[in-house]
């Protein structure tokens, strides 16, 4: 692999990790009941595995197809493949557990040998899991092993290459184990952009944006990863899907859609054509403020449905924008995995406006009023402004316009202007949040996320829901929630949520999480916007698919794969 590994206990670059200040340790044992000491993960070298199950004649036919190099059995390469990103994957990693991982990391150089080893690993009976930058984080790098000689992870990080540019059509050719930045990087050279930023930008493939149904921070200029792809091969082990002849078709249901979110249980994704834009001339972020979450969901469904849609817009509710405001750099852009990157508009002011932390269970209505964790709605201490920070963002050629239009729907519906420094301080953060994660779940705190989207009318009760629910399974937790991806028709809901660590954090993050679920599917809402299925979601998913659904995306894997081996015990019910 030529590309630089991330850390395999927490996130990106071990240069970058950042300690935690001072205030924030402060908010943590204060406002949280935070006590516990501080706990490094275990050495790498002490992560406990299973024994490789896959015999070494097995190995050596696996090296035949890939080259004796490209098939990794070492401890370590095992442990970096073991599990995706999410809060207790971590949680799990640090603790030395990693009888997830596969017997080997296998890394083919192209199409054909994708080909080649799924028809061996099918004959075998290999599970094997599709591995892009390995940021998932709803268990979709998992397999069930039951029934298998064994698991490999499929590391497509060697088929990284941009193959074409058709500047006429405005499309380029990808494989998919290329990296967000390299892809910016080859386009760049090109004058174009995909414009697809989502937090988990400096590690996911474009493979892995794909499989996943992706959504970035700027979605509402560039659209979702789903908008953007024209065409996609895929190999799966009854033979290739060649998908996206033409622009838009009548040719029957467009096949692509059961690719696109598929996260690699019904073949992998070969290479991608993408539809890019012209890397923007300008690009210009300010914060506005709205009195309230109500106000400021009102401004952002005018925006999405009269227009002009900035390129990225969000809105903080009471809570984060006060957390934000408390400490720019520290929680509110904390976290972990959004299409966001922490809200700070860098006032520094204290970090208690309103009790953050004080848990009360009662319903708080998306009116911003009175809420069970901290937002005032009004005025925090210190000064704050309080209220709900937006960030509104626009890139184009020229973004003058846009902007004029838009800060006259956002002043009409009551938005004061901020000007640009929340804008900048935004754009700063925006992919550092996911460092600090690491330093809160050593501090003993559990951070985690999960999101959802729903139509607009129903979406101030689905707010109340999660937040309930979240308040009755971890007590007085701290939930904020921010809309950063707004359509016509709705918007996505995207909580964060940072507790105190007690008893064992998995099993008190799975419960919250099964609470936070059900209150998903019982408002209305969608059991994921942009993270996928996973493992973590799938009976959920199927509760959302109904029967018949599932008989549909059960057929299709019977159809493709025969054997079962793609990606066992992920997304499908
Ligand atoms: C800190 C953090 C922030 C995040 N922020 C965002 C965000 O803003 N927006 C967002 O949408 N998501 C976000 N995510 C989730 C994650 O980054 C996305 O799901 C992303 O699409 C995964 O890409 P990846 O290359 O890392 O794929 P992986 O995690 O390696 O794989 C994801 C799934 O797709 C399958 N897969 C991977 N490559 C292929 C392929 N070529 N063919 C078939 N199947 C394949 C895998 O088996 C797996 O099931 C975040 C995650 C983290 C940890």
């Amino acid at each position: 692999m030529t590309r630089e590994p991330m850390l395999w206990s927490g996130w990106g670059d071990p240069a970058r990790a950042r300690e935690l200040p001072e205030p924030v340790r402060a908010l943590l044992r204060d406002l949280l009941g935070v006590r516990s000491p501080e706990t490094p993960p275990v050495p790498l070298e002490d992560v406990r595995l299973a024994p490789v199950s896959l015999s070494a004649a097995l190995l050596e036919e696996l090296g035949g197809v890939v080259g004796g190099p490209h098939v990794l059995t070492s401890h370590e390469a095992r442990v970096r493949h073991a599990r995706g990103k999410s809060t207790p994957d971590l949680l799990l990693m640090r603790a030395g557990d990693g009888l997830d991982a596969p017997d080997a990391v296998v890394l083919p150089g192209s199409h054909e040998e994708v080909a080649e080893l799924l028809a061996l690993c099918a004959r075998e009976r290999i599970a094997v899991v599709p591995f892009g930058g390995g940021t998932s984080v709803v268990g979709g790098l998992v397999a069930s092993r039951a029934g298998f000689a064994g698991v490999v992870a499929l590391d497509l990080g060697r088929m990284d290459r941009l193959l074409s540019v058709d500047a006429e059509s405005m499309v380029a050719a990808f494989e998919p184990g290329l990296r967000a930045p390299e892809a910016e990087r080859l386009l760049a050279a090109h004058g174009l952009t995909l414009g697809h930023f989502p937090q988990s930008y400096e590690y996911a493939t474009l493979g892995g944006f794909a499989a996943a149904r992706s959504s970035g921070q700027a979605s509402a200029g560039y659209g979702r990863f789903d908008d953007m792809v024209a065409g996609l091969t895929v190999a799966t082990p009854t033979g290739t899907l060649e998908l996206g002849r033409a622009p838009k078709s009548a040719a029957g249901p467009d096949l692509r859609q059961l690719v696109l979110g598929s996260e690699g249980a019904f073949g992998v994704i070969t290479s991608l054509r993408l539809r890019v834009r012209r890397a923007p001339a300008e690009k210009v972020y300010e914060g506005w403020r709205f009195g309230s979450f109500a106000e400021g969901t009102a401004a952002l469904r005018a925006l999405a449905q009269e227009g002009p849609l900035p390129t990225v817009v969000r809105l903080s509710d009471e809570t984060e924008t006060m957390v934000g405001l408390a400490k720019p750099d520290a929680i509110g852009a904390s976290g972990g995995h959004g299409a966001d990157g922490g809200t700070g508009v860098g006032s520094g002011h204290g970090a208690h406006g309103g009790h953050a932390a004080d848990g009360g269970h009662g319903s708080r209505s998306a009116d911003g009023g009175h809420g069970a964790d901290g937002g005032t709605g009004g005025s925090g201490s210190g000064g704050a402004p309080g209220g709900c920070l937006v960030i509104a963002g626009y890139e184009g050629a020229s973004v003058a316009a846009v902007r004029a239009g838009a800060a006259a729907v956002l002043t009409r519906l009551g938005g004061e202007p901020l000007g640009e420094e929340p804008g900048r301080s935004w754009e700063h953060g925006r992919f550092s949040a996911p460092y600090l994660r690491d330093s809160l779940l050593a501090a003993g705190a559990t951070v985690e996320t999960l999101e959802t989207a729903g139509f607009w009318s129903g979406l101030p009760r689905l707010y109340d829901a999660v937040r309930l629910a979240l308040h009755g399974a971890l007590g007085s937790p701290l939930v904020m929630c921010h809309i950063s991806h707004v359509y016509e028709t709705g918007a996505s809901l995207y909580f964060t949520v940072v507790t105190a660590q007690r008893g064992d954090p998995v099993e008190q993050w799975a419960r919250a999480k099964e609470a936070a679920t059900a209150a998903v599917v019982e408002a209305g809402g969608t059991v994921s916007h942009h993270h996928g299925v996973g493992r973590d979601h799938r009976e959920a998913y199927a509760a959302e698919l109904g029967p018949v659904g599932v008989q549909i995306l059960r057929a299709v894997k019977d159809r493709l794969d025969p054997a079962g081996i793609l990606n066992p015990g992920v997304l499908i019910p």
